[in-house]
């Protein structure tokens, strides 16, 4: 039996689908989205209900030439001609299975310990499964090994010499997997997984396409047989953005920052290693004169006064008058009314070239009831953040970034899914406004460009967040968010272009 790809593997869960979507859509769209195996995994089915979705899904992957899977269940396996089983360690015996499936049915196994996988490689597996790698809350009770525990089992399978295709499973997302597999790596000396499992990350997704295409593309290169770089993103978008962040570091960009108590130290630093320039200044006695040389200017909203609010003016009339660009965060703008105020007058007397905020900032713009602020926070969700994006960016004629676990970036036409980040990213204060300054850098080079800028703002942070949570775990130098801060900085600092070629998840969605 030639080896199977199970390097994108989709595990079946109904319960999980969003209303009004049936599995059999879910995975034809997963297919469509790079899934290069799937398991019909569904606990609560009676047995005819099982067999009937066998049939179907079996037809569904044998058109697109998908090996079909069938969870623990042999007999629904021979009836419906699936590809093979998946069984577990409480399962009918693997010895068992391959007398009733025969040599060319795929068999793959779970496996808990060194012993399990050593035992399942000797019985002729055909693939194993490792797990869980992170909690979920999936599968219950599901024994908790880490990247460091799939590691080491790696390790002692491919030291006996197997070539078995080793998949884990467990808690995996679009914005843990390239850390994990990095972590894996490191911790089996070397050897890499040769694909990951998920339930949730795809069924739970309204489009399981671009779930599945956001996950298949952070396993290129990092996972056994899965090549090339650009392919899966946008690679336009992505060269654009390899070109800002050169731009920058060449023009070193004069950024001008009226911006909250908070974060005027963080602002500063992550411009300066990008490679721009920055100057902290918010007098109202000379925002004007700095406005002669800037190259870019951020009106940020936090910790706002009347003060402040005077300054913003001041400095925005002479960038227009420059056509500097003008980047607005308008922190928490829905939450009292002198900010309400305050973003009304600026957007309604200020030609601003970027608005970036989060869900409860934008659905404000946008008129929006699904989202509000507390204080800088955002509380909710928006349904459809895309075109909220794009309609506020219509609006005020202007380019829009929502961000959030995954950040939309509209000019109005376009919107653009920037799918990177880490959530050690909301466990610190001022990484949102260290985006925005991130954001205005490029914005300073782009040459009217902002969508481009706002995408590799929002790229630029996301690839250095997950390069600074690799550094968590066994060994590394990340164990909070304290550190993670460090890491980060030190990330964007590093940063090359063949980072960003190889881990930028950027997504134009053309179909707005
Ligand atoms: C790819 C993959 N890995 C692991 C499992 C878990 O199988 P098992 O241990 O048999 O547990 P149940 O799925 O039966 O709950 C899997 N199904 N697929
Ligand atoms: C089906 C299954 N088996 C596991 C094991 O380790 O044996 S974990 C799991 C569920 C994984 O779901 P999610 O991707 O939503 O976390």
């Amino acid at each position: 039996m030639p080896s199977v790809n199970v390097s994108l593997y989709l595990v079946t869960e109904r319960s999980f689908l969003p209303p009004g979507k049936s599995v059999q859509d879910c995975v034809r769209e997963a297919i469509a989205g790079g899934v290069s195996i799937v398991q019909l995994r569904e606990k609560t089915a009676t047995g005819r209900e099982f067999l009937r979705l066998a049939r179907e899904l079996r037809d569904i992957c044998a058109a697109a030439n998908v090996p079909f899977i069938v969870n623990d269940r042999i007999d629904i396996a021979m009836a419906v001609d699936a590809d093979g089983v998946h069984i577990g360690q409480e399962d009918i015996p693997l010895k068992d299975a391959r007398r009733l499936l025969g040599p060319n049915k795929i068999i793959g196994v779970t496996v808990k310990t060194i012993e399990q996988a050593l035992a399942a490689v000797d019985g002729g597996a055909d693939y194993i499964a490792p797990g869980v790698v992170f909690p979920t809350t999936t599968k219950d009770n599901a024994v908790y090994l880490g990247p460091s525990g799939v590691g080491e089992i790696i390790a002692k399978v491919r030291q006996h010499n197997a070539t078995i295709p080793i998949v884990t499973i467990g808690g995996i997302n679009s914005e843990n997997v390239s850390a994990m597999l990095r972590e894996v790596e490191q911790a089996s000396g070397g050897f890499k997984l040769s694909g990951v499992a998920v339930v949730s990350a795809i069924m739970k997704h309204q489009d399981a396409q671009l779930a599945a295409h956001a996950l298949k593309s952070c396993l290129v290169d990092n996972v056994v047989n899965v090549e090339g770089t650009l392919a899966l993103a946008n690679s336009d978008l992505v060269e654009r953005v390899v070109s800002l962040l050169q731009r920058v570091r060449e023009k070193r960009p004069f950024v001008h920052s009226i911006t909250n108590n908070v974060v005027f130290e963080m602002t500063a630093n992550i411009i300066l290693h990008l490679g721009g320039s920055p100057i902290m200044a918010h007098s109202i006695d000379e925002v004007e004169e700095i406005g002669n040389s800037i190259d870019s200017l951020i009106l940020n909203m936090g910790t706002l006064d009347k003060f402040r609010i005077a300054s913003f003016h001041k400095a925005a009339q002479k960038a227009n008058s420059r056509n500097v660009p003008i980047t607005l965060d308008p922190i928490g703008c829905g939450f009292t009314s002198l900010r309400r105020q305050a973003v009304a007058e600026l957007l309604s007397s200020t030609r601003i070239s970027i608005i970036k905020g989060n869900a409860g900032e934008i659905g404000f713009l946008s008129g929006s009831m699904e989202t509000s602020s507390r204080g800088a926070d955002s509380v909710g969700k928006l349904t459809d953040p895309a075109t909220v994006a794009m309609t506020v960016a219509k609006k005020y004629n202007t380019t829009v970034c929502i961000t959030g676990a995954v950040d939309y970036v509209s000019d109005g036409t376009r919107v653009v899914r920037c799918e990177n980040g880490n959530a050690f990213l909301g466990l610190l204060t001022g990484t949102g406004c260290s985006t925005t300054a991130l954001i205005a850098s490029f914005a300073g080079v782009a040459e009217g460009d902002y969508l481009a800028a706002s995408v590799a703002g929002c790229t630029v942070m996301g690839v250095a967040a997950e390069m600074a949570a690799v550094k968590c775990g066994a060994g590394g130098e990340v164990f909070g968010p304290a550190t993670f801060r460090t890491a980060l900085f030190d990330a964007v600092y590093l940063l090359t272009a063949k980072d960003v070629q190889k881990y930028a998840r950027v997504f134009c969605l053309d179909d707005k």
